[in-house]
């Protein structure tokens, strides 16, 4: 890219990226909404993405510290206590552990980490030295896959109600805030990108930032689907599903 991008061509870019590489067209994806997985399979997934949930708040808060204006600081915080709420119980992390529950598995353990697939914790530390070690813009544009979840959470949640008896709506309560919080959290990120990406570096740099971003969520499914589907070599000390319905 060469050229200097308006606003708008530059969100209309990072919307094709979106379109083009974001994890709802995974394969494992595709498995999990469609019915396809079995409950050791799902236990393995809601295993490894409880380690992106804990960390979620962990590079919001390296970000908010560099952040220069109340005004950012006090949007950023926001997401802080989305995910790690008030009290204890509440807020994001809480809730994903409620799905992991409801999934059969043992609350200290998922906590552990001791059961993560290896790639899976390459990839989640990834992210957060990103958003620690690139320029503010970057960081901020990397949280802009948050503009294409609500379609995917949507797809996840019906599919699974609707092909696996063992999940119910409580099981899956982690998701309904987020379909209006994503949509909120990525207007502002977009609407902050659009304005300081003014120079064609800095909007090449926007672009990357967005194709890491999903990088990170495709390899993670990249990493379950290699482990607990085929070929099924799961790595020496990651979780092994018992229960195989
Ligand atoms: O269910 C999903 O597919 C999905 C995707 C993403 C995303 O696109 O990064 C996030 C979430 N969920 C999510 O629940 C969440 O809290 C979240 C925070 C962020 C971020 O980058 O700051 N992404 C996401």
């Amino acid at each position: 890219m060469t050229t200097l991008l308006t606003p708008d061509e530059l969100e209309a870019a990072l919307r094709t990226i979106g379109a083009e590489r974001y994890h709802n067209l995974h394969p494992f994806h595709k498995a999990l909404h469609g019915g396809r997985l079995t409950r050791g399979q799902i236990q393995a997934w809601a295993l490894n993405r409880y380690y992106y949930q804990a960390s979620i708040p962990a590079k919001d808060a390296t970000l908010l510290a560099r952040l220069p204006t109340p005004e950012l600081r006090r949007e950023w915080r926001r997401r802080l206590i989305d995910h790690d709420g008030t009290e204890p119980g509440t807020g994001g992390v809480a809730r994903w552990l409620k799905l992991t529950e409801g999934l059969g598995l043992d609350t200290a353990y998922v906590q552990s980490l001791d059961g993560l697939l290896p790639g899976t914790r390459f990839a989640v530390d990834a992210y957060v030295h990103f958003v620690r070690d690139k320029s503010v813009l970057e960081a901020i544009a990397s949280s802009l896959t948050e503009l294409f979840s609500p379609t995917i959470i949507s797809e996840r949640v019906s599919g699974m109600l609707r092909n696996y008896s063992f999940i119910t709506e409580e099981t899956l309560a982690y998701f309904a805030p987020r379909l209006t919080q994503a949509p909120q959290d990525s207007a502002f990120a977009l609407a902050y990108v659009k304005e300081h990406a003014r120079t064609v570096e800095q909007q090449q740099a926007v672009i990357n930032a967005l194709k890491f971003k999903c990088g990170v969520l495709w390899s993670m499914l990249d990493e379950l689907d290699y482990a607990y589907v085929a070929p099924g070599h799961i790595p020496p000390g990651s979780f092994r599903p018992q229960d195989d319905r």
